[in-house]
């Protein structure tokens, strides 16, 4: 099997670069100046045991490949706002033999929230969900680094919406032989929506920097528990904190690296390169949406929603809002939600 990953950012690099190391082939997809960078210098990879360099083909388009091969493998890495223009673009690629892609390849979504695999599922036939728990960081163009020792992450896949085929085992044994866990699932959505609860966080982490201030660690506790309300509403099954920590337990431990600091999770890491946008619509805003279907409020992931919106816009510097000035606007939300469902809405 050859790994097309599209998207050989933080994690699609860290999967690629893995998985060449493991003697897998790898074709990577990226563009702008880290396609440049990876073009001329190859995949930087910073793990803790010293930095690793690869250097598998590196493509923008289909076109740039030629047909796929009957035996590729689609990996979808990309943030998940870029997911739709992606699927787009890779969905009628030709394989050859004839058919595309979305007709004949299996497509992993390697992403957080639970957007993704449903918007593929619209044009590719055999889609797989992927829960990544795999911190890793785009460091510069051309460089990723993942701390995690001595795994480097655990992806759960399974088939999605549910269910275990040959492909998906195939595909887990090469990861298990490339540095991560890789347990084969029948329910894999039950634990993406599990990691979504987690990822409500990573926009309270990106306005105000990182949840270990207890404040900040109480004000997400409230941010989950709406998420946690919401999916029980909406009937939605996610995998509980004890069965999390009984797999992930102290498997990974995240060691400095040298010339890779962890500059914070994903979302920040988003706004600390400028991107302009940041995937907290498909994170808190799953939850505003469920919530709104559902009839659960949820102002506290709306506020986070419509804050990481503006920092992303704005080009703000991530953890640039005090977090007093976060928890008075928390406060103010809820307050106001309370007044709009007081005596005066009831009447
Ligand atoms: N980083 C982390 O620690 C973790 C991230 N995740 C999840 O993994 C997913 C990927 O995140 P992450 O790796 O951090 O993101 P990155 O931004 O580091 O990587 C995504 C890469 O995809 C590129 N890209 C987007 N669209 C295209 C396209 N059409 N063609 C080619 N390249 C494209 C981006 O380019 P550009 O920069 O130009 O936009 C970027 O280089 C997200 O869902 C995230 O939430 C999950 C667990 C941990
Ligand atoms: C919390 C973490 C690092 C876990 O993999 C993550 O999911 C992210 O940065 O988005």
């Amino acid at each position: 099997m050859r790994y097309v990953i599209i998207g050989a950012g933080a994690v699609g690099g860290t999967i690629a670069g893995r998985l060449a190391e493991a003697g897998k082939q790898v074709v990577l997809v990226a563009r702008g100046a880290h396609r440049a960078a990876l073009a001329e210098h190859g995949l930087r990879l910073r793990v803790p045991e010293g930095p690793l360099t690869f250097r598998p083909p590196v493509v923008e388009s289909p076109a740039e490949l030629g047909a796929l091969r009957a035996d590729d493998v689609l990996v979808l890495a990309v943030k998940t706002q870029d997911a739709e223009s992606a699927l787009r673009t890779w969905g009628p690629a030709p394989v050859e033999g004839g058919g595309t892609a979305a007709e004949r390849l299996p497509l992993f979504c390697a992403q957080n929230g639970v957007e993704s695999p449903r918007l593929a599922l619209r044009r590719f036939r055999h889609v797989y969900g992927v829960c990544v728990w795999l911190p890793s960081t785009h460091v510069d163009p051309g460089v990723v680094g993942a701390a995690g020792s001595p795994l480097t992450g655990i992806l759960h896949l399974g088939r999605h919406p549910h269910g275990v085929d040959d492909t998906v085992r195939r595909v887990a044994a090469d990861l298990e032989k490339a540095c991560f866990e890789a347990p084969v699932v029948p329910d894999v959505s039950r634990w993406q929506y599990a990691k979504l609860l987690s990822n409500l966080a990573n926009a309270l982490e990106a306005v105000s920097g990182p949840v270990g201030d207890p404040r900040a660690e109480a004000l997400y506790a409230q941010v989950r528990a709406e998420g946690e309300s919401v999916l029980r509403a909406a009937g939605i099954a996610y995998a509980s904190t004890d069965e999390e920590r009984a797999v992930r337990g102290d498997k990974i431990t995240l060691v400095p690296l040298d010339g890779a600091p962890r500059g914070g999770g994903s979302s920040w890491q988003s706004l600390s390169r400028g991107t302009g946008t940041i995937e907290a619509d498909h994170l808190n805003g799953e939850i505003v949406l469920l919530g709104r279907l559902h009839g659960v409020p949820t102002p506290l992931n709306e506020l986070l929603q419509r804050l990481a919106n503006e920092f992303a816009r704005e080009r703000r510097a991530p953890g640039s809002l005090p977090l007093p000035d976060l928890l008075r606007l928390a406060d103010a939300a809820v307050a106001f939600l309370q007044d709009s469902r007081g005596p005066r809405s009831v009447a």
